[in-house]
């Protein structure tokens, strides 16, 4: 049975310094949410909370909107998977795995069936009689994972459980994540730092940055809807474009662009991803491609292995009235035949744009 998980306004004092500050979430049941941030942003810390192996200063958390303060963390229904596997060195597999079961009262005949259970979810059912020594990282962390959810959680807690592991690895602990929640459908928390990780597991992000909780949102809100500069910053956004808000339109070196309503009039920067713009090749050095995209001079080519990272000096269009000269990343598939000082026009797919406050 999986349960929401909700953070109402809850803050965390360490002395002086107030780490959370009035931090409201809610999980819902079966979801995935990523709480993404730097280092020392507070994800931990506001994980422990939930487990309850830290309270809050102020706040509260609710399961399934039941306040739990009063909870103990062993009766919470939540599990947690830390970055370290922390297996038990002198227990063999099954028996780490069985270990929540046996706490449980379950008897050890019974435990070790149900953790060979789980021990087949993450398909280490070989590995029942090894010793946790034996293990590579991955293995141990897949132990780990099996660990957690027989004790039959009803959210999974996962803190940044795939970060010291190589990347093939951690795509297929990414197919785990998926099986296990097509066949279990566990309410989880992942917090991670990986941007990538938290838009390929989630359904959707949380922004956590110096505490406070920056924006929530689904995966393709983050990216292309991003409430501040900062927002964009931590989703990877390579383009915050000064210029002007007027009408519902941005004007800048990317030319007179439809913007989200609501806006109001004054400067404001235009967010664009990177992925969402492409390059016209302007072979004879003028803009002969008949589209009335703003043109600029290719200043850098950087590969990213499949994609390449194109860096442009984008000029404001003649008889614009204006002399800025602003550099855009764009990113694009392939290897295409692009450099320094080739002449280029710069398109915005979908013709829509963003803008956050200047
Ligand atoms: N017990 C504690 N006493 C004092 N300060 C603490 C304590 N625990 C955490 N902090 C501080 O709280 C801040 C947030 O820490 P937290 O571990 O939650 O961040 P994080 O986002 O998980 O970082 P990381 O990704 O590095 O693990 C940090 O500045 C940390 O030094």
């Amino acid at each position: 049975m999986s349960s929401s998980l909700t953070f109402d306004r809850v803050s965390r004092m360490f002395g002086q310094s107030e780490v959370l500050s009035d931090v409201s979430l809610t999980v819902p049941a079966r979801s995935l949410v990523a709480l993404l941030g730097a280092s020392g942003s507070g994800k931990s810390t506001l994980l422990r909370i939930a487990s309850g192996l830290d309270a809050p200063s102020s706040g509260s958390v609710l399961v399934d909107g039941q306040d739990a303060s009063a909870v103990p963390a062993e009766n919470r229904g939540i599990a947690v998977v830390f970055q370290k596997p922390l297996l038990f060195p002198h227990l063999t597999v099954v028996d780490n795995v069985a270990f929540p079961a046996r706490m449980a009262g379950v008897t050890r005949r019974e435990a070790r069936s149900q953790a060979l259970e789980f021990l087949d979810l993450v398909q280490l059912g070989g590995f029942a009689r090894r010793m946790p020594g034996q293990l590579s990282g991955g293995q141990e962390q897949r132990v780990s994972l099996a660990r957690a959810l027989a004790a039959q959680p009803r959210i999974l807690l996962l803190d940044e459980p795939f970060s010291s592991l190589d990347s093939r690895l951690t795509d297929d602990m990414y197919e785990l994540v998926g099986k296990i929640r097509a066949e279990l459908e566990p309410t989880i928390v992942l917090v991670t730092h990986d941007r990538r990780e938290a838009s390929v597991l989630a359904d959707t992000i949380a922004v956590l940055d110096e505490g406070t909780i920056l924006q929530h949102g689904p995966v393709p809100e983050l990216h292309y809807q991003p409430a501040t500069r900062a927002v964009n910053r931590i989703l990877g956004g390579l383009n915050e474009v000064p210029g002007h808000a007027a009408g519902g339109f941005h004007t800048s070196v990317l030319g007179r662009v439809r913007v989200q309503p609501g806006v109001p009039d004054g400067p404001a920067l235009l967010v664009v991803r990177q992925e969402a713009l492409r390059l016209i090749r302007n072979d004879d050095g003028g803009t002969s491609s008949g589209d009335e995209a703003p043109t600029g001079v290719v200043t850098e080519v950087k590969s990213m292995g499949a994609h390449v990272l194109v860096r442009v000096r984008v000029e404001s269009a003649p008889g614009s009235g204006s002399t800025a000269v602003e550099s855009i990343a764009v990113e694009l598939a392939g290897a295409p035949a692009l450099r320094a000082g080739d002449r280029v026009g710069v398109s915005l797919a979908g013709g829509q744009g963003w803008v956050v406050r200047a």
